[in-house]
């Protein structure tokens, strides 16, 4: 372990200590996902099985479009149409609300705004996902106490564009930390990451596991060093699961259906080899001796071990395809209070935030006075004198409702524009309940059946529309100008 490492080693594991999470052991049994429906539907899972264990770092290891982000997506409950299967905690049956607040989904991007530095960052984050009943002193200490856990400390009043790419992700990963979630899904974290930051990452994820939590993360051609820190290796293939187990039993469990790894070779490369099928038609050899995932190989014994079997009765829970088991009196549903920080609350730290970014945008700030200012002008010609005379009254209506609709507009266009981007920012939060726990945005999609190229062109029809108002507007009321003189 190089330097860089050690340090982060040592910096990490006292402080994770601190934010202990409740054990939480995952376990899926026959997942099956049809991406579509009718005439292009796609079988994408065909009935995995498997078990994380809280306390453990496990990583979902396949080739690409085998199938990993999209098991990890209906796990985490990210996706549920489509979805069939039975998914519990601790064996009982995951309630999908409950489980959005214990676990956080991590993106391979991280879309953080550039402008606020690691201090402000965080302490938004933590003044929404706290809430008011913590206190002020409190939120700070924990403030603290995830910076030193992720060794941002040194950085911590450095603007996140200029934040190296590890110091992102890590700073990612501490956000979520912060409403202290028992189960983190990570969708690829050392993407783009060099080897020395992507092994610091690991080694988080790993104290991180340690101090009681469950943590999952899907991972692309891991160097053998980069494995060692894994607890638990779950291997993708085509849908299916083809090894499930500790890393040492790896090679040999590859050895039972005559595969043999070459000495000095990475073993995480050779199975990547063996599930793209260039060693033969031996998938369905591997899926079927761990029974696609239902076994867990044993190191010591050599052997594979059955995982406990989930209880049978079950019905379709109303929110997912997932089943749920119905075992005595349905409890009265409570109402669960959706957010930790009031209305007023989230306004002022929202506020704030939209401030501090703006002022650090000089530019868009300044083209946005520009802006107006033009526009200023052009309604200054357009209603010129337009109020002098009592005949013009219908003019300084409508000068009312143009102003109106420029301030509507203008307001809301850049948040529309940057929808798809901040899709994912808002799905994530959407999983922690932090702003919008009841608005799904890739729900609102589906919903309306729209994909992505659609909803560009709903932004091209409405900017159209807009375009055609002023136009209209503007013949108008020259027209009635002309007659009017
Ligand atoms: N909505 C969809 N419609 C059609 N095909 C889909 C859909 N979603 C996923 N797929 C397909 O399912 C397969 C598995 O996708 P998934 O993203 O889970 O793979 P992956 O193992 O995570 O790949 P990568 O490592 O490249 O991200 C891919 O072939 C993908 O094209």
């Amino acid at each position: 372990m190089d330097a860089h490492i050690e340090m982060a080693g040592s910096d990490v594991v006292p402080a994770v200590g601190n934010l202990i999470g409740a054990s939480l052991h995952l376990t899926f049994r026959d997942i099956y996902y049809t991406a579509n429906k009718g005439k292009n539907a796609r079988k994408i899972l065909h009935g995995m099985s498997g078990t994380f264990k809280s306390g453990h770092l496990t990583a979902i290891l396949g080739p690409s479009g085998a199938g990993k982000s999209s098991l990890m997506n209906i796990l985490a409950g990210l996706r549920t149409s489509g979805a069939e299967g039975q998914i519990q905690v601790n064996g009982v049956d995951r309630k999908l609300k409950k489980f959005r607040k214990q676990s956080a989904y991590i993106t391979q991007e991280d879309h953080l705004l550039s402008n606020l530095t690691i201090d402000e960052y965080i302490m938004t984050a933590a003044n929404l996902k706290l809430g008011n009943k913590v206190s002020s002193s409190e939120r700070k200490s924990k403030v603290e106490l995830v910076m030193k856990t992720l060794g941002l400390t040194h950085s911590r009043h450095t603007q996140i564009g200029s934040l190296s790419g590890g110091e992102c992700k890590r700073l990612s990963i501490g956000l979520e930390l912060l409403n202290n979630p028992d189960i983190l899904f990570l969708d690829e974290p050392t993407s783009g990451l060099d080897s020395s930051s992507s092994l610091q990452c690991v080694a988080l994820l790993r104290d991180i596991a340690r101090s009681g939590r469950t943590v999952v993360a899907t991972i692309h051609q891991p160097s053998s060093r980069l494995l060692d820190y894994f607890d638990h290796l779950y291997i993708v293939a085509s849908g299916m699961c083809i090894y499930q187990g500790p890393i040492g039993s790896l090679v040999p469990y590859l050895q039972t259906a005559n595969l043999e790894c070459p000495s000095y070779h990475n073993p995480a490369d050779f199975v990547m080899d063996v599930a793209c099928g260039e060693y033969g038609d031996v998938l369905p050899v591997l899926v079927s001796t761990i029974e696609n995932g239902r076994l867990v190989y044993q190191e010591i014994y050599g052997s594979t071990s059955v995982m406990p079997s989930p209880p049978p009765k079950s019905r379709t829970d109303d929110a997912t395809d997932v089943t749920i088991t119905v075992t005595g009196n349905i409890p009265k549903k409570k109402k669960i209070k959706t957010y930790p920080a009031s209305f007023h609350t989230q306004v002022a730290v929202l506020l704030e935030r939209t401030w501090r970014t703006m002022w650090r945008d000089k530019m868009l700030t300044k083209v946005r006075f520009v802006t107006h200012f033009v526009l200023g002008l052009l309604v200054d010609t357009m209603y010129w004198l337009g109020g002098d005379d009592a005949a013009s009254i219908l003019n300084n209506a409508s000068m009312l409702f143009f102003n109106l609709l420029v301030i509507l507009f203008a307001s809301t266009m850049p948040t529309v524009v940057t929808f798809p981007m901040e899709r994912n920012v808002l799905l994530r939060e959407h999983l922690n309940h932090c702003y919008c726990p009841n608005r799904h945005p890739q729900k609102f999609l589906e919903h309306f059946n729209m994909d992505e190229s659609s909803y560009y062109w709903s932004v091209v029809g409405m900017l159209v529309f807009f375009i055609a108002v002023r136009v209209t507007g503007y013949f108008a009321l020259s027209f009635k100008l002309k007659s009017m003189r």
